[in-house]
């Protein structure tokens, strides 16, 4: 093959480069499986796979098929924990990149993520045209729109310390949530772009239930898929 065959046109779209092959985008439940697809329209070269709840299953079954397509795009996508300050309840979150917030060794005097201990990486970068672009066409399309660190934990935060640790531990903290790192890891291990993006139903801290607004989390999940439709796929 020569080097010719290798050069993909600088002036070709995300799009156009990557129209030959699929998008599969991974959520957690089937409630936000359905409000993608109801965002997505019938949208074609789109798989929409609901992965299970927590870093592990999602990892799993997002590894499972990839292998069994081709595909040149993984979205994690769904519902979220809003840090104080970072976004709102009802808001998108689109990951600048996804961490692995809890990987590591808790100490008596601090957390050790993988890196400090040398077992290799907990974070994931998401290509900076990817966020960006997608970014704005949220915002173009009337969403409330944040872009920061999207954090995976296996254990949900349900105090106010807690919170604020990893806050502290990760500098710009926007989310939590249990499955992009996940899904990440596995897209990561096949070369394939990855982003992840999260609509928020809550409030990162105390646990409080009833507080949550997962409807309108989810309404927000539809109405950011058909901006996905529109921009990445
Ligand atoms: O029962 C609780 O208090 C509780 C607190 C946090 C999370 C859960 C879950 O069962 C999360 C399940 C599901 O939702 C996503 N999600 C949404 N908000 C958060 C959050 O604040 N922290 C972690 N995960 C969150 C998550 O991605 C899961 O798929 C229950």
């Amino acid at each position: 093959m020569t080097a010719d065959n290798n050069v993909h046109s600088s002036s070709m779209s995300f799009r156009q480069e990557h129209s030959r092959k699929r998008t599969l985008i991974v959520t957690a439940v089937e409630a936000e499986r359905e409000a993608v697809l109801r965002g997505l329209g019938g949208q074609k070269d789109v798989d929409v796979l609901a992965g299970g709840v927590g870093p592990i299953a999602v990892a799993a079954k997002t590894a499972a098929a990839l292998a069994a397509a081709n595909y040149s795009l993984v979205i994690s996508a769904g519902i979220g924990g809003g840090f104080a300050g970072q976004a709102e309840v009802g808001s998108v979150v689109v990951a600048t990149e996804s961490v692995s917030a809890d990987l590591g060794v808790e100490t008596a005097d601090a957390f050790l993520s993988f890196e400090e201990l040398g077992f290799g990486t907990t974070r994931f970068q998401v290509n900076t045209g990817l966020v960006q672009s997608l970014t704005a066409a949220l915002k173009a399309a009337g969403l409330t729109v944040a872009s920061g660190p999207i954090l995976t934990v296996s254990t949900a935060t349900g105090t106010a310390e807690h919170a604020a640790a990893l806050a502290a531990r990760v500098p710009g903290a926007a989310v939590e949530a249990m499955e992009g790192y996940g899904v990440a890891s596995a897209a990561h291990n096949l070369g394939i772009p990855f982003i992840e993006i999260r609509t928020i139903s809550n409030q990162v801290g105390p646990r409080d239930r009833d507080a949550w607004r997962i409807g309108d989390a989810l309404k927000a999940l539809q109405s950011a898929s058909t901006v996905i439709a529109e921009v990445l796929i």
